[in-house]
């Protein structure tokens, strides 16, 4: 049986992330961490079930009283990051898809793991789907090193990049001979017509209602191009990753970011 904690349990992931804890037979939910609502019950809000265990708004107190072996961190990056630190001190094995930290967050948060011999996992994007993706767009750059990706989002997203395209390009840049794209001469007519630039390809980031989480990586060659693409619908796409997260972590004495180093 592993003991789960929930931070962030009234977003839209750590709903869905709720009910899949709630459904596993060998998940256990804790308790979860919320900043609204506190006390023992959380009832109906946001269009959530009402949940039958207890809500803290301090996690370090959520800690000191519940039996905990892995934490799922859903809210913010500066929020994840103190959770994830909190967690750690109390031997809890953080699984964290909130998206947004930069490498040096990662470098500190892997030394600390390492030192505590803790498991942790921070993983940009938990659907089997995206992490194909990455994984293709890496194989294809090692051919094809003109490459720019567009990802789309729903306009509730704070973060942009995605952690997805960051995580995508920082893999392909593993294997791709170094290139700043375009001509040499370009300019932007208007600031950010060609996207963000990540060590010479660019990266598109779209915002629009109606959208979940969406990636198409384009390559260019001579006379040709290949496009991939992977489509969340719905939330419910990411929650596999976020079981098997809990599984492997409690397997692991080191901090892995990205469900890649996880699936064969
Ligand atoms: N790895 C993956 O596969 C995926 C990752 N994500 C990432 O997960 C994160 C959450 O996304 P999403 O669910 O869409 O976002 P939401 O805004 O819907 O949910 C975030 C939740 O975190 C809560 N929160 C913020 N600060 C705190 C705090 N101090 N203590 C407790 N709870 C807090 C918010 O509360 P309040 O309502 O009060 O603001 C909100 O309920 C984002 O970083 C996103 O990029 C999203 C989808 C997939
Ligand atoms: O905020 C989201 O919704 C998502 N965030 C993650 C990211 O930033 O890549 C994962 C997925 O794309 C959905």
């Amino acid at each position: 049986m592993i003991n789960i904690v929930i931070a962030g349990p009234r977003g839209n992931m750590g709903k869905e992330a709720v009910r899949m804890v709630e459904k596993e037979e060998n998940f256990q939910l804790k308790a979860v961490v919320d900043r609204k609502y506190q006390g023992f019950l959380m009832k109906d809000v946001d269009g959530m079930e009402p949940l039958n265990v207890p809500v803290y708004e301090n996690m370090e107190i959520c800690f000191q009283e519940v039996t905990c072996d892995v934490l799922i961190d859903l809210t913010s990056p500066e929020v994840g990051k103190k959770h994830m630190l909190i967690a750690f001190n109390h031997g809890v094995r953080p699984v964290v898809g909130t998206t947004g930290f930069t490498d040096q967050d990662i470098e500190e948060l892997s030394k600390i793991a390492e030192e505590k011999k803790l498991g942790a996992i921070i993983a940009p994007n938990f659907a089997i789907g995206a992490i194909l993706l990455m994984k293709f767009s890496q194989m294809a750059a090692k051919y094809m090193k003109d490459v720019e990706i567009i990802e789309q989002h729903h306009d509730r997203k704070l973060d942009a990049p995605s952690g997805t395209a960051v995580k995508t390009a920082q893999m392909i840049s593993e294997v791709r001979e170094p290139k700043t794209q375009g001509h040499p001469e370009e300019s932007e007519q208007l600031k950010g017509a060609r996207g963000a630039d990540y060590q010479g390809m660019r990266i598109h980031s779209v915002r629009l209602p109606g959208l979940v989480a969406h990636q198409e990586v384009l390559f260019g060659g001579e006379g040709q191009s290949l496009k991939l693409r992977h489509d969340s619908f719905n939330r419910t796409s990411f929650m596999p990753g976020v079981k098997l997260a809990c599984e492997t972590v409690m397997k692991l004495n080191v901090l892995v970011y990205g469900l890649d180093q996880v699936i064969e």
